[in-house]
């Protein structure tokens, strides 16, 4: 059993109500569980596949999922890169194999079964392009209309790719994510339309699978710290619920430090939390190469400082330089293909242990958001062009050697 209960005020709701804020004060809501009932076959947990349905029993979900098999995604072991940043044990989580290359997809599998099972016959976001490509894919499938509203001219190309190719109706907005976001609130607060952002608690309760996974990929142990990329600052708040409740049902016995990464064009969470401010100050025009974490007003922000506060954890910012750096890394070190939201997480792990914030000895696990394959633009910004050369053996050995023969 779960309900619905406000951060702020504790008022609490239905789980059969369409709210996604509290209509006493504005908090934001958090899926509540009544763990005494829930009764896990540790026996599966210890011996099935990760995925984001294994661990259903922790989700608030009573019908069948659209699934398109999400979750189960690697956890590498980088030796390479762990040896090039001097810690000793480094993971990288590569949630760009899922099955639309975001880490969005677990959100959307209960989201998208979630608006089902509430009646909701058309659903909505904001995006800067991963939410509205796994919308558009999970919206798909349920065979159910997807509005999606984009900030024009500041979504890579393979996620407009996506929302196109699978049918939602895609909106360019002359505007940033944050006003999207304003606007597809009201859009949905108007019409009786479903929207799911992750201000909506029950995309978080998908993504928190990731939390479950790390713990599950280790043998059920729990790193000392989790570094990831903060846009919205919904997923680090989704994964430390998901270590959390792990550690409340006793499979695990700690939690990791949460540690956000934004980028320095677009960092409210990481002032507020140096400078120890209790709110974030919104910035109005964020600015960064890592388009899907450009956002200067993150809805999630109150539970997401919790998130890092309450584990000891910190948050950094990284310049753009520094991010394409890391996607480099990631990509000729590990074979690990990202975008380059995803390499913050990398490059702000490089800058704390340089800073001596992370300690060298530390079992860290970085978190890379999204595929390579999302964003070409930027890759071929960055890369050398391919070299044209005849269609001859002397051309191609000069090319390579650089010397006739
Ligand atoms: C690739 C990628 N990384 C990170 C984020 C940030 O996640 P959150 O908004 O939950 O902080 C996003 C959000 O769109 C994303 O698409």
């Amino acid at each position: 059993m779960y309900h619905l209960k406000c951060i702020e005020c504790g008022a609490e709701y239905s789980k059969d109500e369409v709210i996604y804020t509290c209509s006493k004060c504005d908090g934001l809501l958090d899926v509540i569980y009544d763990y005494s009932s829930i009764k896990l076959d540790m026996e599966k947990l210890k011996t099935e596949c990760p995925s984001v349905w294994k661990y259903a029993k922790l989700l608030p979900v009573e019908r069948e999922p659209v699934t398109i098999k999400e979750g189960g995604t690697p956890l590498y072991k980088c030796d390479r890169l762990a040896e090039k940043i001097g810690v000793k044990e480094l993971y990288v989580k590569h949630e760009g194999m899922n099955p639309t290359g975001s880490f969005k997809d677990r959100g959307m599998t209960v989201g998208v079964t979630k608006a089902l099972e509430l009646g909701m016959s058309t659903v909505a976001c904001a995006s800067t392009g991963n939410t509205s490509a796994a919308l558009a894919i999970y919206g798909a499938k349920a065979g159910i209309p997807v509005v999606v509203l984009l900030p024009a001219g500041k979504v890579a190309l393979g996620k407009i790719a996506q929302a196109l190719m699978h049918g939602a109706k895609v909106l360019s907005i002359r505007g940033n994510f944050d006003d999207a976001l304003a606007l597809v609130r009201t859009l949905c607060s108007q019409e009786k339309i479903y929207l799911l952002n992750s201000i909506n608690p029950y995309r978080l309760e998908g993504q928190k699978t990731i939390g479950f996974e790390i713990a599950d990929q280790l043998g059920f142990k729990v790193p000392d710290r989790v570094v990831l990329p903060v846009g919205n600052a919904g997923n680090i708040t989704a994964i430390y619920k998901g270590f959390r409740e792990f550690k409340l049902l006793g499979i695990t016995d700690s939690l990791p430090k949460m540690t956000g990464i934004q980028a320095a064009g677009s960092c409210p969470i990481v002032k507020a939390i140096q400078s120890g401010a209790p709110e974030i100050t919104p910035e109005d025009n964020p600015e960064t190469v890592a388009t899907a974490i450009r956002i200067g007003n993150p809805v999630n922000a109150t539970k997401a400082l919790s998130a890092i506060r309450e584990s000891g954890g910190t948050a950094e910012s990284v310049t753009d330089e520094e991010i394409l750096a890391a996607q480099k890394d990631l990509a000729r070190l590990e074979g690990i293909g990202v975008e380059p939201a995803s390499a913050a997480s990398v490059a702000g792990l490089k800058k704390l242990v340089e800073m001596g914030t992370i300690g060298r000895d530390e079992t860290v696990v970085c978190i890379t958001t999204g595929h390579l394959l999302k964003d070409p633009q930027t890759v071929i910004d960055v890369c050398e062009e391919p070299t044209v050369v005849d269609a001859d053996i002397e051309s191609i050995r000069e090319a390579i050697f650089g010397k006739k023969k």
